[in-house]
């Protein structure tokens, strides 16, 4: 591709994948209680049968895969290999991998972010990265721009699933609209006139009862927090409303527990996949 061509937008692909796959995420999570739970050590070799089941099992039928690079940080430049290699198997397997790191600091820092992550070039790029809009909703511009000429999807945290979270995303702005509104603004002027749907998504907890917020940012939301945080796919049309068809359902841990057995994680992503399709068609 010549640098004057302009590569196919996240958005429209992660749409194209929500209709044909299904909404939901996957994360991959590996938590050390999860690697003993799967007869694993909590270690490399561990961390890297560990991923490695994960994406054979799921990277194949699910819309979107989110590594959690905490979990792979954990163990230094090794792990990090590990992620990296996932990425690139979980990408060539069908899904969009979003790369939950949640980074965010003043413009020029981002832009090295940017390069890591959605830097065609770069070892771990990724379809698609989380970030997060508290240093101010600008500081965020490298990384929307790198998007762009990359074809790749900035998930920005607007109202996190922690109950911590809403002593600063819920607190008000001098503006008199809460911060998390003012950032899903931002949200909404970044996607204008996008089509079929903007590249820009929030991440909203499905943890939240009432979002309590203008969702229609003519974007993804990532909707973390079903399984073991306690949501369910039945509270999504609750939380997101008239939004609910723009929703990424994402789950981690009530997945991963069913392994090691290639069946049951498969089985386990299916059950959940059908309750979101419940849940979305009754709304
Ligand atoms: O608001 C947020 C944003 C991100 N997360 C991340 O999602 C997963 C949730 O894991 P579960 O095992 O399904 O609880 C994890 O990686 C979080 O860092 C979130 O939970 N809430």
């Amino acid at each position: 591709m010549s640098p004057l061509e302009t590569a196919e937008p996240f958005g429209a692909r992660l749409r194209h994948a929500m209709d044909t796959r299904g909404p939901l995420c996957v994360g991959i999570d590996p938590h050390a209680s999860l690697l003993t739970a799967w007869g694993l050590n909590d270690d490399i070799a561990g961390l890297e049968r560990f991923t490695r089941t994960v994406v054979e099992a799921i990277a194949d039928r699910v819309a979107v895969l989110k590594p959690q690079s905490a979990f792979f940080e954990r163990f230094g430049s090794r792990g990090i290999a590990v992620l990296e290699k996932a990425v690139a198997e979980a990408r060539s397997a069908g899904a969009l991998v979003l790369m939950d790191a949640k980074r965010g600091d003043i413009g020029s820092t981002m832009g090295a972010y940017a390069e890591t992550f959605l830097r065609k070039d770069s070892p771990l790029f990724s379809d698609a990265v989380t970030v997060s809009p508290y240093l101010g909703f600008g500081s965020l511009r490298p990384a929307l721009d790198q998007a762009v000429i990359s074809g790749c999807g900035v998930f920005v945290l607007a109202l996190t699933s922690n109950p911590e979270g809403a002593e600063v995303q819920r607190s008000t702005s001098a503006g008199g609209v809460s911060l998390a509104q003012l950032m899903l603004n931002h949200m909404a002027d970044e996607n204008a006139d996008a089509e079929p749907l903007g590249s820009v998504g929030a991440v909203v907890g499905a943890t939240l009862g009432e979002a309590g917020v203008d969702l229609d940012i003519n974007g993804p939301l990532l909707a973390p927090g079903i399984g073991a945080q306690g949501a369910t796919p039945a509270d999504l049309p609750g939380v997101f409303g008239s939004a609910v068809g723009n929703v990424v359902p994402s789950v981690s841990r009530g997945v991963l527990r069913h392994g090691p057995d290639v069946a049951a994680l498969r089985e386990s992503a299916a059950r959940f996949a059908d309750e979101v399709r419940t849940a979305v068609a009754g709304a």
